[in-house]
Order: C-alpha cells, then structure tokens, then sequence
C-alpha cells in the first residue's frame, strides 16, 4: 500500500502543497472539512487555511519541494469575532443601564455588590469608599439605603418591591429579582430603583398634586401614641415644638425616636422648612466631618473639584436631627458646639464661616451622662443639647399600643406586598402583646412583614408566630396571668389565663401543630441567636459558636431584629 493510500483513509485532514503553497492532493478528510466548497484548482495554503486549526508541517516524505500538512482541529470556543461582539453587547448594556435614569444594582447570591450603574456609585460610593465588594446587608445596616430589597430577595427568594428610604432622605421604591442557579440557590440578584421623592411630597397633606393609587407605597404607616405613657411622651414634645429649645430624645433601639422628631418639627414654627436628619453611626468616621460639615474645592485629595456643602447646610431654615449623636468622635464635637452657640459652621479648607439657622434635635440611646463621666462626650455640648430631654418608653411599657400596631402595620403590608391576610387572631395577639420586643417597634414591624409575606392563610394564628416568641410570650402570660387581669393585655377586658391555654406552644424542638417548616426554622434559627445575644456574646463569638461567617451574624440579627447590647 502507497503512503497516499494510508493518509488517505486516516480521519485526520492531510494537504500535499507545493514549493508555491498551492494544492497537489488533499486526503478525503480534508476535502470535506479544510477545503470544503473551495476551488481546489486555485487553493494557496497562503490564503486558504482555515482558522479553527493548527498546522504541522512535515518535510521530507515527498522530496523537499513538497510539504505534507497535517491539520488538527482545535478545541471548539468562541472565536475572535464572537469574543468581539460579547465585549460590544456588555459594553452596550452597561452603556444602556448608565444612561438610565433609575437605579442599577447587581449582587452575587450572598448579597455581595458586583455591579452598580454610575448614578448608584456616584450618591452612595463616596460614602462607604466604593460600592463594589461591600454586603448589602451591612449597607443596610448602615442605613445607607434601608430596607435593602436585595437583602429582601435573598431571604424570601421571590420578586419584592419596596419603599426605600435613603442616606441622603430620599425616597426610591425598588423592586429586586432573583436568578437563580440549576441547584436552586440564587446566583444574581439585580434590582433597579425609581426616585419617588417628589411624586410622595407633592402627596403629602396641604401639597397639590395627582392621586397616587396606593398611599401604602409612599407613606409610612400612620404614627401610633394611644398608650398613656406615649401621650405623655407627645404631649411633652409638642409643648417643646412651639419653642425653639435644644432637644434630646432618649429611648432604646427602634421605639420611634426619628418619628418623633419628625412629629416635633411638623408641629413647629419651622415646618415649612426642611427636615434633615443625619445618623451619625451611619457615616464611616473617616467620612463623617466632610459629610456633615462640607469642604471647599481642592482641600484633599479625593475631593470634588467644586467642593461640597455639608449635610448640616440643608437644614437651613428647618429642623436638624442629629441620630445617634453618642456615635460623633470628641474631635468633631467641638464643631457641632460652635454650630449650636454661634450658628456657624466652617467647610473643611475653608476661610469663612457660614451661618445656619436650624432647630437642632439629638437623640442616642446610649447614656451621655456616663460618657461625659468617661470624658467620651464633652460636659459642655451635652448641657447645650440637653435643654428638655424625651424619654420614649420601650414598647414592652406601653402594650396598649400592640394591638392597634399590629393592626396599622397588617394593613401597610398587605398593601404593600399585595396579599390577602385580613385579620389577627385573638391568641395571637395575645402572644404578640405579652412579648417583651427587645427591639421594640422596628422588631414588632419586621415581624409582620415577615408574617405577612410567609403567611397564605387569611388569618394570623399563634402557630404562624416564630418559636421563640410563642415560648416568651407563653411565659409571659403566665405571669401575668398570675398577676391578675389588669397587668397585661387585655385592654378588651379579655381573660389572661384564657388566653395562656389559647396560646399552643409545645417544648422547645417539636413543632407545633399546623406550624409550617419555614416558620418552625426561622424561629428556632432565631431562637438561637438571641440566646448568644443573651449569654453577651460578640458577633464574632456567636459565629464560632454556630459555625457562620461573622457577616451572616450581622446579616441574621438585623433580619431577626435582634440587637446586641451595648
Ligand atoms: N408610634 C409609632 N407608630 C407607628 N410606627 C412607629 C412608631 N414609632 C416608630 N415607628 C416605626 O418604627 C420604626 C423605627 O422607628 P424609628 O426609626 O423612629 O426608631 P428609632 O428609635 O429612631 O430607631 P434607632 O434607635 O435605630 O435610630 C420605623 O419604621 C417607624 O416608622
């Protein structure tokens, strides 16, 4: 047999050129795939070798004028021109999500940011030194945007629209979507944003403007003060809102003191004006005096050209509240003191001073008075600031407020999440009433919209209610069932001790009857991070103890609301 016979019958394509490249013969493999609809006549291996291939070139077995090519075929993958067109597709789409006027946010299935439009990175980036890389829920946390939709999609898996508010007091309704990995676990979750701030205030009472078909969506749930400790507490503050006293208001985490200071405002003198409210926890301390007291052009590095007015400025003519004022360094409040006794506050890199006319309103709930003692928070400030002080009491001291609460807020999220739930059941209320809300009204809220979300019965029962509220309040009502009548809920005159054997719980590890898989683990996942709380463990204990990263820690306290003592 001929060496041509052999190369002939071989799979892989094989091409005898000449001296001048052009083609002698080519084996039957090759006529069906390299030279495939070419004129053979007029093949040149210069010209006519496709891409797709390598080559190897042999000399020698048919003298040195001729060339033997082997050609083998490459691994399939895209090629130059398809690689080419990806780029120009992502460049277009991340071109068409710039130009939008919405927001853009993209996060891997753990809530870490991948991806921002330009307009996200430009308001908040600065803020948290680059979006990129950074959890939404510890930005949420942050209360640089809150709630985080992302945050949301993540732990119910489904699509969630929400109202949003903003570092910077704006409003944005956000509606954030899943994609999700062949195993089920979520892979993207992109979000987009629409800025409704002015379409709420042309809204709100007294303003001109078109109906919104749903207020739910834009206004906050109405303000609940029935309880004669909260009237007590209001009636306090609008005597003072008719004044222009410094105000401190005092109270735990969640009990409503930015409600309140927005309360006080609304009712004084200055209401036409804005209201601004700056948390001082939220800005990172590298960020905070150039964020609250503004710079002028070119006075650091980073710095926007034109510079930059300060938050405190935008509360000319209005109220400025000051959240968490304990969180502002020693080295600032010497600014802030010079704002209050002269009205002047100073941009970084600046000459002159400029003047701020505004009301100003603390509130903390850490005690001043022992950091004045600790030399922590200057003596001087904290008399300024502490003309009246409002003590808001935690909601385990006001339960009269629960039930119509849990009422408002049934209602502001069955709007808001379109669902069907009307009604709470008596014993369920009952538990809600008897637990004691460590985390006070921002908790009892973030129940509901849990409950309302994982709930597709028209009714909330008590076995809807997590685990470890039913044992609390369980405990709770036993008490004061012992107690008497008039130590608890029962504003209706119902019996306490009826409402102890209403309440189905069950020893900690079964589940109760009818009570669904996902309500029988969040409460026990649940259960398990308060109790760390309670034994005062730090965020990176808890994690070692139950064996997650330290920001699933943070993530889980902020969606159990649960808070760790100070
Ligand atoms: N009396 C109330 N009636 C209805 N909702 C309320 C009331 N007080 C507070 N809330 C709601 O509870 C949540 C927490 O309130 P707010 O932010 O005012 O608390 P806070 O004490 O300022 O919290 P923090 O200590 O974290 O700053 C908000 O969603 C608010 O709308």
């Amino acid at each position: 047999m001929e060496l041509l016979d052999v190369l002939n019958v071989l799979d892989t394509p094989i091409l005898l050129v000449n001296r001048a490249g052009q083609l002698e013969w080519a084996n039957q493999a090759a006529k069906v795939t390299v030279c495939s609809g070419v004129d053979l006549d007029t093949w040149n291996h210069e010209h006519n070798l496709p891409q797709g291939y390598s080559y190897i070139m042999h000399k020698g077995p048919f003298g040195p004028d001729r060339t033997l090519i082997e050609c083998i075929r490459l691994p399939e993958g895209p090629d130059e021109n398809t690689i080419w067109a990806l780029k120009q597709e992502n460049t277009e789409l991340a071109e068409l999500i710039n130009s939008s006027l919405d927001e853009w946010y993209i996060t891997d299935g753990e809530g870490i940011t991948l991806q921002v439009n330009d307009k996200v990175e430009q308001l908040y980036g600065p803020l948290v030194g680059g979006l990129v890389g950074k959890s939404v829920f510890e930005l949420e946390h942050q209360r640089i945007f809150y709630p985080s939709v992302t945050a949301l999609v993540l732990r119910h898996r489904t699509q969630q629209t929400v109202l949003q508010n903003t570092v910077d007091g704006r409003r944005l309704i956000s509606t954030g979507n899943a994609i999700f990995n062949p195993d089920g676990s979520i892979k993207r979750v992109i979000s987009y944003a629409k800025d409704v701030t002015e379409l709420e205030l042309l809204t709100l009472p007294g303003r001109t403007g078109s109906d919104v078909p749903n207020p739910h969506r834009t206004l906050p749930a109405p303000f609940i003060s029935g309880s004669p400790a909260m009237r007590r507490c209001m009636d306090l503050a609008l005597r003072v809102a008719r004044t222009e006293a410094a105000v401190m208001i005092l109270g735990e985490t969640g009990v409503g003191k930015n409600r309140v200071a927005k309360s006080i405002h609304d009712a004084s003198q200055r209401s036409a004006g804005p209201f601004v409210e700056i948390n001082c926890a939220s800005i990172p301390e590298a960020l905070l005096e150039s964020e609250l007291f503004g710079y002028e052009r070119g006075s650091f590095t980073g710095a926007r050209r034109e510079g930059k007015p300060g938050k405190v400025e935008l509360a000319q003519g209005g109220t400025l509240f000051l959240n968490e004022i304990g969180e502002l360094p020693l080295h600032l409040q010497g600014k802030l003191l010079d704002l209050i006794q002269e009205h002047r506050i100073e941009r970084i890199g600046s000459t002159r001073p400029a003047y701020l006319d505004a009301r100003i309103i603390t509130a903390t709930n850490r005690s001043l008075r022992e950091m004045v003692a600790a030399g922590t928070f200057r003596a001087d400030l904290y008399y300024r600031l502490n003309v009246v002080t409002l003590h808001i009491p935690p909601l385990r001291e006001r339960k009269e407020d629960i039930a119509r609460l849990c009422e408002v807020y049934l209602e502001h999220f069955v709007q808001l999440h379109g669902k069907d739930t009307r009604a709470w059941s008596q014993a369920a209320l009952a538990s809600l009433t008897a637990y004691p809300w460590p985390g006070n009204i921002r908790e009892l809220e973030n129940m509901i919209e849990y409950l309302v979300i994982t709930t597709d019965e028209p009714t909330i029962g008590p076995h809807h209610l997590p685990q470890d509220l039913m044992g609390t309040a369980h405990e709770a009502l036993r008490g004061d069932a012992h107690d008497g009548p008039s130590s608890g809920f029962a504003s209706d005159g119902t019996d306490l001790a009826q409402h102890a054997q209403d309440v189905q719980v069950v020893a900690p590890g079964r589940a109760l009857p009818g009570q669904t898989l996902k309500a029988y683990i969040h409460g026990t996942e649940r259960e398990l991070y308060r109790q760390a709380l309670a034994d005062g463990a730090s965020t990176r204990e808890i994690a070692a103890r139950l064996g997650v990263s330290q920001s699933t820690v943070v993530r889980k306290l902020r969606q159990f609301g649960l808070r760790q003592r100070r």
